[in-house]
């Protein structure tokens, strides 16, 4: 019995294909089907000659949480590897869906105020794994005669750690006879890895980038993101410029609202002065306040709107998040946090146990 395989596996769809002597037909109605129209396994797979030899699917729907406050959604989905990662559906009230995917499972750099950063573990997902969440989120809303508009890769996980396997997501995404999606409707969202950013945006020029600043002080940013230390704002900013003279777009900047940490009126100052020049857009979020840091606390939301007029007045382009689905995050996060951190605790203790000093 051979191994079923993955719609996503262009190079196995093909093998298959040419040994059963298969019409090209076959495959291309396959992919609309299921890739561009989102339709159920079973109706995509219906006049599929081969379908006993597909597994549509490599991740388990685990749990979902609908929010009670507005349209959010968020599946928990379990890999085949045994860990829990989170997807969230943003309907927002102009009638466009977002989704935002995870690239990995926890995350290495461990920022303060992440509730994914706090896990302690640091896996990479493969790309079959990051499009099925699109996947099965696009199944979700076509299944509610909706549609699937944006995809920001801004779920668990820094993105730029997982790179080889991003780019061929991202390719697979946009190829005309796969998903088929517009780059443009695609955003990566970075902590800030130099380097990355600028592949990305040669590589794929009309993807968004957004970078996670946070800070435009080097001592305050290294105090809630470690990684900051070795990608320094100098070099952050000439990254970006770099960016800007190869996108056409603006990069989005990306600035968590945190009380008596980056919300005083010199941090304003010095971050308008960080961005003067550069072709950008500010994103000030507010603060999901999480178990692990009982330190932090969000700016009050009247003195994000200050922060925000005042930033406008100093001739930035300047939105303010409005914060989907706050009701299921606790719950969800939560429940990932504790059984991811089980999981590897115990894959931790096998290792122990196998490993010849043991
Ligand atoms: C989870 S990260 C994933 C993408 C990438 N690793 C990054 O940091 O940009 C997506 C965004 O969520 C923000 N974020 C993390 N923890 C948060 C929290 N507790 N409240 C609000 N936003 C948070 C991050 O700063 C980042 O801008
Ligand atoms: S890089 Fe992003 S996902 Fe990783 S810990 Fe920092 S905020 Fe969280």
């Amino acid at each position: 019995m051979t191994e079923p395989i993955s719609p996503f596996d262009s190079d196995a769809i093909e093998q298959l294909r040419q040994q059963h002597r298969l019409d090209p037909e076959y495959v291309r109605t396959l992919r609309n089907r299921l890739f561009k129209q989102f339709r159920s396994d079973e109706d995509a797979t219906s006049n599929f000659p081969l379908r006993d030899s597909l597994r549509c699917h490599v991740l388990q729907q685990y749990r979902r949480f609908d929010s009670d406050l507005d349209g959010a959604t968020k599946l928990l989905f379990r890999t085949e590897a045994g860990m829990l990662i989170e997807s969230v559906i943003l309907r927002i009230a102009t009638g466009r869906t977002t989704l935002c995917v995870s690239s990995q499972v926890g995350c290495a750099a461990a920022c303060d105020f992440c509730a994914t950063g706090k896990m302690g573990i640091a896996k990479n997902l493969d790309y079959t794994e990051i499009l099925d969440q699109v996947l099965q989120a696009g199944q979700l809303l076509a299944s509610e005669d909706g549609s699937l508009d944006n995809i920001v890769f801004m779920g668990m996980g820094e993105p730029f750690h997982n790179e080889s396997q991003l780019h061929k997501t991202i390719e697979v995404l946009t190829a005309p006879d796969h998903f088929n999606r517009s780059p443009s409707r695609i955003l990566v969202s970075t902590v800030g890895v130099s380097d990355a950013m600028i592949q990305m945006a040669g590589r794929f020029p009309k993807v968004n980038l957004a970078l996670s600043l946070h800070s435009a002080d080097q001592s305050t940013r290294e105090k809630i993101i470690p990684l900051a230390r070795r990608y320094p704002l100098d070099q952050l900013r000439t990254t970006i410029q770099r960016c800007n003279e190869i996108q056409s777009h603006e990069v989005m900047i990306e600035y968590l609202m945190l009380r008596d940490v980056n919300d005083s009126v010199i941090d304003r100052d010095r971050l308008a002065k960080w961005l003067d020049g550069l072709n950008v857009h500010l994103n000030l979020i507010p603060y999901n306040p999480i178990e692990d840091a009982p330190h932090l606390a969000g700016t009050e939301p009247d003195a994000i709107a200050d922060f925000a007029r005042a930033m406008k007045g100093l001739g930035v382009k300047t939105t303010v998040r409005y914060s989907l689905g706050r009701d299921i995050d606790a719950a969800c996060g939560q429940l990932v946090r504790k059984e991811n951190r089980t999981y590897a605790l115990r894959l931790n203790a096998n290792v122990a146990r196998h490993s010849p000093t043991a």
